[in-house]
């Protein structure tokens, strides 16, 4: 028999008092809204007006609009920037930590020179905090005349046997990984509902999200991953009647600086062993994912997706 602070004996978790309850039971949810088929946000677009065959491939792929990219001055978030801009992007915003905003200073610099008629801004973030992203967006969307396209890059790994894991530092991965690409997404879906002209968020989770890496341990930065794809769905059903789609992609091993120390030397030949294409991936092998889905036309039906990207390292 339960009584009030107790079931079985054991202490549970205090029950709402009567009067809570009452209200509890009497709450209204809020609903979601779903679209409809007549709205121009989410009906199929007309075919793209080019003349060859050709032109008509490269318009289907077309990146519109304005984009801000997190984790800016980071390997990943750098070349797929550089994507974007390949394929039409004109204005993009990359946002980073305090810390790292010189070497997104950097970037800015080199994409001026390869890409001249392109507009690059960068504007610090911590996309852990929920105000500094409100005004960082804010600045951005005043700085471009708006966003179209959020590239969710931010992130930190961290590898500990769980034994040894703070929870301090637990927090921190969840933090950045997980709360980081909610508070960006929300702060970039205010500024494309007020636009009424729906937009495209991505994020990015990781092979992390689909197994238990091995050899190294790190249940903070999987299960914030995992996290990540459940996050994605969510925002998709709830943002799909404002016209923003949301995805995310999941790489697998990347060469880049995150895994480059001598000291990954031997986990390198792990992975790569444990990879049907037997080899890490390269950046660039990443890039066409994120053009596709954050492109209006060819992701145009694509939203609440994981799209895996790991050599088949998921088929074992
Ligand atoms: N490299 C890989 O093998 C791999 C594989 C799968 C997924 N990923 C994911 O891809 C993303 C990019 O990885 P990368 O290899 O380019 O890493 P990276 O370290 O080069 O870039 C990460 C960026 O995030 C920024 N950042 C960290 N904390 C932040 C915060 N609080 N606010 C704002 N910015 C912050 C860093 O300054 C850095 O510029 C990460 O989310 C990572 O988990 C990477
Ligand atoms: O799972 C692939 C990556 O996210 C990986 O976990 C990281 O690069 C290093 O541990």
């Amino acid at each position: 028999m339960a009584q009030d602070g107790q079931r079985n004996g054991q202490p549970v978790a205090p029950m709402a008092n009567p009067e809570d309850r009452a209200a509890l039971a009497s709450r209204t949810l809020p609903q979601m809204t779903l679209s409809t088929a007549e709205s121009p946000l989410t009906a199929p677009l007309p075919p793209p007006q080019a003349s060859t065959p050709a032109e008509r491939a490269t318009a289907r792929f077309r990146i519109d609009g304005n984009a801000v990219i997190t984790g800016g001055s980071g390997t990943l978030a750098y070349a797929a920037t550089r994507a974007l801009i390949e394929h039409g992007l004109s204005q993009v915003t990359l946002m980073d930590l305090q810390p790292s905003i010189d070497a997104a200073k950097e970037k800015m610099a080199e994409l001026n020179r390869d890409f001249p008629h392109v507009k690059v801004h960068v504007v610090t973030v911590d996309v852990t905090d929920q105000e500094v992203a409100e005004e960082a967006f804010q600045k951005a969307s005043e700085i471009m005349g708006g966003i179209d396209i959020l590239c969710c890059f931010a992130g930190i790994v961290g590898c500990v046997h769980s034994t040894e894991q703070t929870a301090k530092e637990w927090r921190k991965v969840l933090d950045v990984n997980l709360t980081g690409s909610f508070v960006c997404a929300q702060a970039a879906a205010k500024h494309m509902i007020a636009s009424q002209n729906g937009g495209s968020i991505l994020f990015t989770a990781s092979i992390s999200a689909h197994h238990v890496n091995y050899p190294q341990p790190q249940a903070a930065y999987n299960v914030s991953k995992i996290g990540v794809t459940h996050l994605t769905r969510n925002l998709a059903a709830e943002w799909a009647v404002h016209g923003i789609r949301v995805n995310c992609i999941s790489p697998g091993y990347l060469d880049t600086v995150l895994n480059a120390g001598d000291n990954l030397k031997d986990v390198r030949t792990v992975w790569a062993s444990r990879c049907p294409m037997g080899r890490m991936g390269d950046v660039d092998e990443i890039t066409p994912s994120v053009v596709l889905l954050s492109s209006k036309r060819a992701g145009r039906y694509i939203t609440g997706t994981d799209l895996v990207v790991d050599g088949g390292a998921m088929c074992f």
